[in-house]
């Protein structure tokens, strides 16, 4: 066996992962939300029933509806208003994805939304990065390595990126790597903040922006060309501007400019089927973009809400586009390439860590 064989079920779930887009608020282990309501008295979640839970979120977003699928994210915002709640989360986090295989991990959280009891913004960070250190601890006591670092969300709807920006500035590379802009995309376009995205760029800080998710090319365009984006966010509409028509596809300007550029798509295959932006995993474009060599990274988004990990993403992409070792091996190192940490670090994970896991486990 090797790297151009199928990878088992088995050793998908063994294999090294690197994540980029996974969203803190969107990844509590059910039974962690009862806990905590009921420690604070939140009475609003439709079941006390940890399965019944999972299976109501995952429900409620398999609405095909941006708007709708952010609505369930009210219950596990409310439970995380304490520095002990965050903690806890951020450390099971931690410790999910580890037992996952995941190797390298940027987590991504809205500090504005952890505000209502009276946090501050910098007591939410640090309860966050407290709480992936005690996962990371953990975890290693199990085993498995892993390293987690923080992206913070400014909101499209609302107005605290620029403090948001401010504060990934203030704990650079004491737990936080990046900035992102989250939240529905029709009506509420990135442009609408760029002094924010100009704050960044003149202090050097690395960021990422959600767009060609519900809505199509523009946003994308505008995310890279206008506000001066790394990564895209999803950005699968990107297949928009390619023409299939012929024998051989045909990319139009965008395309183009992105895939030549090398600027990374953090694609999330299943969070997109329930959107609605894509209507199967086999149709899922993320087939075709691998294919035709974008920088394409794979994702979670939301475990919770798409009942999901990175081996179930992995999985369906090897069952939908018969993806070898080769092909996950490749959309690993993409993530760590594209990560937001130092270029020596990315590449002593992939060279130390990525690279001889492939090839022990694919040679077995
Ligand atoms: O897929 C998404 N698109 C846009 N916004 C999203 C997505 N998933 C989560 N969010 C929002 C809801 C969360 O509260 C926020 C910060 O994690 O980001
Ligand atoms: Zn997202």
């Amino acid at each position: 066996m090797s790297l151009i064989s199928m990878p088992t079920d088995e050793q998908i779930k063994r294999v090294p992962k690197a994540l980029l887009h996974d969203h803190l608020d969107g990844g509590l282990r059910p039974q962690t939300i009862i806990e905590l309501s009921q420690k604070i008295g939140y009475k609003k979640l439709p079941t006390q029933d940890p399965e019944k839970l999972a299976i109501w979120f995952e429900e409620a977003c398999n609405s095909h509806s941006l708007v709708r699928y952010l609505e369930t994210f009210a219950h596990t915002v409310a439970v995380m208003q304490t520095k002990e709640a965050i903690i806890q989360v951020a450390r099971e986090c931690a410790i999910d994805l580890a037992r996952d295989g995941v190797v390298y991990a940027e987590v991504r959280g809205a500090p504005e939304l952890f505000i209502e009891q009276g946090l501050t913004f910098d007591q939410v960070i640090e309860a966050t990065t407290e709480g992936y250190k005690q996962g990371v601890a953990e975890a290693a006591k199990e085993g498995k390595k892993i390293r987690v670092e923080s992206l913070l969300c400014g909101l499209r709807q609302n107005d605290k990126s620029q403090q948001t920006a401010e504060s990934v500035v203030k704990y650079r590379n004491k737990g936080v790597v990046g900035f992102d802009i989250a939240g529905p995309e029709d009506g509420f376009p990135p442009t609408k903040q760029l002094d924010t995205f100009e704050y960044l760029r003149k202090e050097n800080a690395h960021f990422t922006i959600h767009a060609g998710e519900a809505y199509g090319l523009p946003s994308i365009w505008e995310a890279i060309q206008i506000c001066g984006a790394e990564r895209i966010g999803h950005g699968v509409r990107i297949i928009d501007d390619i023409d299939f028509s012929g024998s051989t596809p045909k990319l139009g300007p965008l395309a183009s400019y992105i895939r030549d550029r090398r600027i990374p798509l953090e694609l999330c295959p299943t969070s997109n089927l329930q959107t609605g932006a894509a209507k199967t995993y086999a149709q899922h474009p993320i087939g075709q973009l691998a294919k035709l060599r974008f920088r394409v990274t794979l994702n979670t988004d939301n475990r919770l809400m798409s009942n999901t990990s990175m081996t179930n993403e992995m999985t369906q992409c090897v069952k939908s586009f018969d993806w070898k070792f080769a092909d996950l091996q490749r959309v690993t190192i993409n993530s760590l390439k594209s990560s937001f940490i130092p270029f020596e670090e990315r590449l002593e994970i992939i060279e130390k860590i990525v690279k001889p896991a492939y090839a022990a486990i694919s040679a077995e």
